[in-house]
């Protein structure tokens, strides 16, 4: 028999250590954390200080740990990420908590690595699948995707309280639903063309299960979720769609795999008139694209577009402040979204350059229809653009 010279492809699951979620939650966080430090530093900027300081200093004061906040800059870029693994240093601290939504956890987790530490998540917004998983998304100074950042573990802890989601804008939630519904487009690309994974594997059954979990959820629970947060309310839909947003599809794009769909972000994130709109509003874009790109049939993508505009997410180019600009603008943002190791590789054929600009052009008139038929108004163009 033939000796393989090729290393055998490996299947690979990754989660966090322990994924705790409810309205309260925060109010438990000093008793999760115990067992992992005894010198915490909370990452948080001065909005999410201000709303979680009440609720975390006797939670910390009952585990008898300090409560120490560093002011978080913002955005996860190498200079953020250097200064915050220096505090954390000089500290003496032994775990650091991202508090807030994906860029604080993902600075967090990043400075961690750096000092050495565990590294926890403290969700406060369902926006993003960022606090599972166990890579940051690093930017450059003027906001652009510079690169992902892998680590060999996921956060030990992940806390998200539904009880501040239900709070906040209901912005963040449907943004975090864009994110998560991106999750099975994108899985199911990358089952069926056998690519590999973010934890650099194939796919395992339950990567990709999760993903289609979450999507199931979604379709149901969405549009009721959104209403109850519009009201301040924590629903049984509620807790379903930050489980669905946060823990399925973290696991789920974590352990399945990301395609076009998150290239086309990235790809977004490249130009400045796209700044205006949440992470996942932008992969909404990029989720569109690839239905468009796969060709798959007119129905689903048109139920898909329908769905997303109903719930409040961008899904044409106008609302990304791209509706008229050149050719010249959309191939900046088709060079990033391709680039080498670009994850839009993992789709099953490989689209050209100016098939992905055709693709990005044509989700225009996609959800201009969509938006009619969920009788919306026509898209505007975002103030600036
Ligand atoms: N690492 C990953 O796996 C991963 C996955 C998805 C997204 N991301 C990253 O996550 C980032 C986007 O995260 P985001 O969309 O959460 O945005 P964000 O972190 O930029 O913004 C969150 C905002 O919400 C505010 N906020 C937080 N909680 C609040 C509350 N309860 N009420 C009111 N305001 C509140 C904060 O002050 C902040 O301004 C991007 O950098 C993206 O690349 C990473
Ligand atoms: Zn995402």
């Amino acid at each position: 028999m033939a000796e393989d010279t090729q290393a055998p492809q490996l299947r690979v699951f990754a989660s966090p250590g322990r994924y705790v979620q409810g309205r309260g939650a925060l109010a438990r966080l000093g008793e999760l954390l115990a067992p992992l430090g005894s010198r915490p530093l909370l990452l948080a900027d001065d909005t999410v200080r201000g709303l979680t300081e009440g609720v975390l200093a006797p939670a910390f004061s009952r585990a008898e740990l300090p409560l120490t906040f560093e002011r978080f800059g913002g955005l996860p870029t190498r200079s953020e990420i250097g200064r915050v693994a220096r505090v954390l240093a000089d500290g003496g601290h032994d775990v650091v908590v991202g508090v807030g939504g994906g860029t604080a956890i993902d600075t967090a987790k990043a400075a961690g690595d750096d000092a050495g530490i565990p590294w926890v998540s403290a969700a406060t917004v369902a926006s993003t699948d960022a606090p599972t998983s166990a890579l940051s998304v690093v930017y450059t100074e003027d906001g652009g995707f510079e690169s992902y950042r892998f680590y060999d573990r996921n956060p030990a802890l992940v806390v998200v309280d539904t009880g501040f989601v239900a709070a906040a804008p209901a912005r963040f939630l449907s943004a975090g639903i864009g994110d998560a519904l991106a999750t099975w487009i994108e899985a199911r690309a990358v089952e069926r063309a056998h690519s590999t994974t973010m934890v650099d594997g194939l796919p395992t059954r339950a990567g990709t299960a999760l993903a289609r979990l979450s999507w199931d959820i979604l379709w149901e629970s969405a549009p009721a979720a959104l209403e109850a947060v519009e009201h301040g309310l924590v629903t049984p839909d509620v807790e379903a769609v930050v489980e669905a947003n946060t823990l399925l599809s973290g696991l789920g794009f974590e352990s399945g795999g990301l395609a076009a769909a998150h290239a086309v972000h990235d790809g977004l994130t490249a130009v400045e008139h796209t700044h205006h709109l949440a992470h996942g509003e932008k992969v909404n874009i990029g989720s569109l694209t690839q239905l468009v790109l796969e060709g798959a049939p007119a129905a689903e993508v048109d139920r898909f577009a329908e769905f997303t505009a109903r719930l409040g997410l961008p899904t044409t180019l106008t609302e990304a402040g791209l509706g008229d600009v050149g050719d010249e603008v959309l191939d900046e943002v088709v060079a990033a979204a391709t680039a080498p190791g670009e994850t839009i590789h993992n789709l099953a054929f490989s689209p050209t350059a100016r098939e992905v600009r055709d693709a990005l052009r044509a989700v225009e008139g996609v959800g201009r229809r969509a938006r009619r038929r969920a009788g919306l108004e026509e898209p505007r163009t975002p103030g600036g653009h």
